[in-house]
């Protein structure tokens, strides 16, 4: 079914009679649904829409001429400013503007340079040379106008694209639409141009284009299939640029599709020719109002989205706007039959058009739904996070409010605390000075206090005997005691079993008696106060007595491998001088240093010596220097008394330990362990010196009793005379005698200083109480009253003041001198001897003996003497002396500082060699003192100088 029109290309529609009939049921059902809706919307639109031709309107919707021409304009002006835009952008700028009128839009093209550069834009090279603008030329304007124009029109016509005519250009048109063709052949350059940059993927179907004997490049037309209308079943064919929006197909579109170049589908079976627009008919009027009704339908739903929803169609009116005018131009010259079978179909496919675009927009809405679920989503969490954040983030500065608050309070506390502890501290500076005082005052009482500690030993008497019986041995019970009585104050009754009356009992007093059951723990604690006397700077003499078996060794040391309980003596009083010294070490230094000794036979042994071979050792009491009577023996610095019990381990080891018939561990050597102590003041700096002997002592039975013969006879006769001199000595001092007989044994010698009035002594008296050895006991028990009633006087520290040490070094320095030229003189006495008539050397000796002196001192009275023996003869047997003396006080006593044995005071020295050897300031001190008492004595030197 083919209809044609002359005037303008026409459309041609094939269309099944299915189709048709279907559509036509469609038509009806929405024509009679919305027919309300329509009559209410279609005010909106005279109202919206054309409010200058609501009286052209009839009820029914009847459109006039008058409303169709003013359409066209508006088309018309449409297409122009598309087309002025495309120039623009295109080949501008132009002087021109967005919306140029129709006048406008001609000056623009008039002298062909635009349409020349915007063919050669689409077409590099269409028109190879463009006239430009010729100035002072008054025909230059017509040429070039006449020139770009027509050859633009040429490649125009070649391209088969809509052309113009020249006097479309050159003059201006009285009715509306004049640049028309102007419009549509720019329009349809664009639409080339844009197939052109697709790729030229489709046909061009614009018409045929010119073959390569063109002078310009073959231009193929493209076929652009529009879906606008279905699926295969009906297309359009028209222009892709039209198509590419839906917007876009507008009355422009129309307009285009007006013209010739609209074309046909084999496919579709629709063809679709331009045509002129002519007047409806009645019938075709209804058709465009129910068209028109249904596009007013669109723009009621515009404004009422509730209606989209009842009809599934796109809120939007422009479609259905271009719709319309594409109906109209459809219908325009088509019978009212074939209107209704065509306006039913095309009816039919814009709804499902729109339904499937309805669908598409849903899908993409529910997307979108989707999108923005989740975009919400994303939102709500992010803002969830951002609350979380924020509240973290007002947490934290709370928590770091709360902190510099706490800062603050804890910086005033410790101010606070600051300021209470700077007067806590004055405070204590001002307490600490009082302690200091205290302190002071505390050292002067202690002082005194050692004082008279010690004045209270003294008065106990310095010589202090206590007596112990031994229990009975294991295997000896049952068998009577001698010991018949022990008192609380230290007497003691002993009883003769074989003896009747008087003399049966005989009682001693001591000054403790300890019974055989006292404790070793009992038996030193009256040793005690002692120990600290030496550390005060006292000697301490401790020692066993009694006859073999009594129990010596066991008061002493305890027995073998004691346990503590039954440590004996030694190991108590070395413990407490280390404890006190320990416990006085802020306020004096102290040194201990060991020697330990055995007298075997009358002969000093070193026990302590570390190559075993016990060597023989001199006694030497006057070797005052070191306080040391046999200054060879090895003397050990201890600092413990484990130290000092591995050093008596030793010593015991070296002593000579034989058996007896009395006695299997008795020993026939007196043991002395000496334990030097060395103190320093550390305030005062005083110097002190204290020793502690303790000795136990050989076995003091009978020769006769022991039934010693030969070697052990003689030990024993060694042990029983030293015993004896021990006797003798304590008797000396018990009568004040002037002599007291020290050097008589090793014993009494070695333990001189310990003995003597300067010192302090313990005498523990061991009694058996076998009655086999009674008589032992009692003539033990005699000594040891006699022991007990000796009065030595005040003991005397050893405490030395920087004076005493200074004479004392001073006599030592003599004795030195003395001993020197002493041993010099007997050299030369012995030549002298040799060489007999010698005349020079005998000459050479007189002249030193005829100046030689002796040089004595002593302390006795608190003076130093000075002898000066003077020989007169050369001949020594045969010469005469004369002796003169000098005596001069010291401020002090130096103590016992040499022997009394006159021999060992004495030295010769040659004056001159006193001078040159000695040039001590003291001795210059001591020889002015004598010059001045003894003036014939330097006279004398002087002499024998001069001569
Ligand atoms: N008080 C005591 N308690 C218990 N046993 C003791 C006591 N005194 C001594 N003995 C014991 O008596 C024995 C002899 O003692 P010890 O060896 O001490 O005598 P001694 O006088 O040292 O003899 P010697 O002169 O031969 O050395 C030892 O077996 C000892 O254990």
């Amino acid at each position: 079914m083919v209809h044609e029109q002359t005037c303008r290309s026409s459309l041609i529609i094939r269309a099944s009679s299915s189709c048709a009939a279907t559509s036509q049921k469609l038509y009806c059902s929405s024509h009679f649904q919305a027919s309300e809706e329509y009559n209410r919307t279609f005010r909106d639109y005279d109202a919206n829409v054309a409010p200058d031709h609501q009286d052209v309107r009839t009820p029914l919707g009847r459109l006039t001429e008058t409303s169709l021409a003013s359409r066209r304009a508006i088309e018309l002006a449409r297409r122009r400013f598309q087309a002025a835009a495309w120039m623009q952008n295109m080949v501008g700028p132009l002087d021109l503007s967005l919306e140029p009128t129709e006048e406008e839009f001609r000056m623009c093209l008039m002298n062909g340079v635009v349409l020349c550069n915007l063919i050669n834009k689409v077409h590099p090279g269409a028109v190879p040379q463009i006239v430009q603008h010729i100035p002072n030329s008054p025909d230059g304007a017509a040429f070039q106008c006449s020139e770009n124009i027509k050859n633009f029109l040429l490649v125009v016509e070649e391209m088969k694209l809509p052309a113009f005519e020249v006097s479309d250009l050159e003059k201006g048109g009285l009715h509306i639409g004049w640049t028309a063709k102007l419009v549509d052949c720019i329009l349809s350059i664009k639409a080339y141009y844009e197939w052109q940059q697709s790729g030229r993927q489709e046909l061009w179907k614009l018409g045929s284009y010119k073959s390569s004997t063109s002078p310009h490049q073959p231009v193929p037309r493209p076929v652009v299939s529009c879906s606008w209308f279905g699926s295969g079943r009906s297309e359009v064919s028209i222009s892709k640029s039209e198509c590419r929006n839906f917007n876009d197909w507008s009355l422009d579109n129309v307009g285009s599709v007006s013209d010739e170049y609209c074309s046909f589908t084999e496919k579709s079976g629709m063809i679709w020719k331009g045509h002129s627009a002519h007047v409806m008919d009645s019938t075709l009027a209804w058709v465009q109002h129910v068209c028109r009704k249904y596009v007013d339908t669109f723009m009621a739903r515009k404004r009422n989205s509730r209606h989209a929803s009842v009809l599934g169609i796109p809120d939007t009116s422009m479609p259905c706007e271009a719709l319309l005018k594409l109906v109209m131009a459809v219908l325009d010259d088509k019978s009212p039959e074939e209107v209704a079978t065509l306006v039913e179909f095309m009816l039919k496919k814009v709804i499902e058009e729109y339904r499937q675009q309805s669908l598409c927009q849903e899908r993409e809405s529910g997307q979108l739904y989707l999108k923005s679920q989740t975009f919400n989503q994303e939102v709500n969490f992010s803002k969830n996070t951002n609350q979380d954040y924020a509240a973290r983030l007002e947490s934290q500065s709370n928590e770091i409010k709360d902190l510099k608050s706490a800062l603050e309070t804890t910086r005033l506390q410790f101010q606070k605390f600051q300021f209470g502890w700077e007067k806590e501290m004055e405070a204590l500076q001002g307490k600490l000075q009082g302690l200091g005082q205290a302190a002071a005052q505390y050292h002067k009482v202690a002082a005194e206090n050692r004082e008279l500690y010690n004045l209270v030993q003294d008065l106990k008497g310095n010589i202090r005997v206590y007596c112990r019986v031994r229990p009975f041995l294991p295997g000896q019970r049952n068998v009577q005691s001698t010991v018949d009585y022990i008192g609380d104050r230290g007497t003691i009754a002993i009883q003769n079993p074989t003896k009747q009356g008087k003399d049966q009992r005989k009682s001693f007093t001591f000054n403790k008696v300890f019974g055989p059951s006292a404790s070793q723990e009992e038996v030193f604690l009256d040793t005690q106060p002692l120990i600290r006397s030496v550390l005060d700077g006292y000697n301490v003499c401790i020692f066993a007595y009694g006859q073999t078996g009594s129990g010596k060794t066991h008061t002493m040391m305890g027995p073998n491998n004691p346990c503590p309980d039954d440590w004996g003596v030694n190991f108590r009083a070395l413990n407490d001088l280390f404890y006190i010294s320990h416990e006085r070490q802020d306020v004096v230094r102290y040194e201990v240093a060991v020697q330990m000794m055995e007298i075997y036979n009358e002969q000093v042994r070193d026990l302590l010596c570390s190559d075993g071979t016990n060597k023989k050792l001199e006694i030497r009491n006057n070797s005052q220097q070191n306080g040391l009577n046999v200054p060879d023996a090895s003397l050990h610095p201890v600092n413990s008394t484990e130290a000092v019990l591995d050093l008596m381990a030793l010593g015991h080891k070296n002593r000579a330990v034989g058996s007896t018939a009395l006695n299997e561990r008795s020993s026939r050597s007196h043991s002395v362990l000496t334990v030097h102590v060395k103190g320093t003041d550390l305030t005062s700096g005083d110097a002190l010196r204290g020793c502690l002997h303790l000795v136990d002592l050989a076995g003091s039975e009978r020769v006769d009793k022991s039934e010693a013969i030969g070697e052990r006879l003689k030990e024993a006769q060694h042990i029983n005379r030293s015993l004896s001199a021990l006797g003798d000595v304590i008797a000396a001092l018990a009568q004040k005698s002037s002599h007291v007989p020290y050097r008589n044994s090793k014993l009494t010698q070695l333990l001189q200083d310990a003995l003597g009035g300067q010192a302090k002594t313990l005498m523990f008296v061991h009694v058996s109480p076998d009655q086999d050895s009674y008589g032992e006991t009692i003539s033990t028990l005699k000594f040891a009253e006699r022991v007990a009633k000796v009065e030595l006087g005040a003991a005397q520290s050893n405490k030395e003041s920087g004076e005493i040490r200074e004479l004392r070094d001073q006599v030592a320095y003599l004795r030195d001198a003395l001993a020197r030229k002493e041993a010099e003189l007997e050299l030369c006495q012995r030549e002298h001897r040799v060489k007999g008539n010698d005349k020079f050397h005998e000459k050479a000796v007189n002249d030193m003996l005829a100046v030689s002196s002796t040089f004595s001192y002593g302390l006795d009275d608190d003076s130093i003497r000075w002898q000066s023996h003077h020989i007169t003869s050369p001949d020594s047997r045969s010469s005469s002396t004369t002796t003169s003396e000098v005596s001069f006080p010291i401020n002090s006593a130096v103590g016992n500082s040499g022997p009394r044995n006159s021999k060992a005071r004495q030295g010769s020295f040659d004056y001159d060699d006193f001078d040159q050897l000695i040039p001590h300031p003291s001795l210059e001190r001591t020889r002015s003192i004598s010059a001045q008492n003894n003036g014939s004595e330097s006279d004398r030197k002087r002499q024998m100088k001069g001569r």
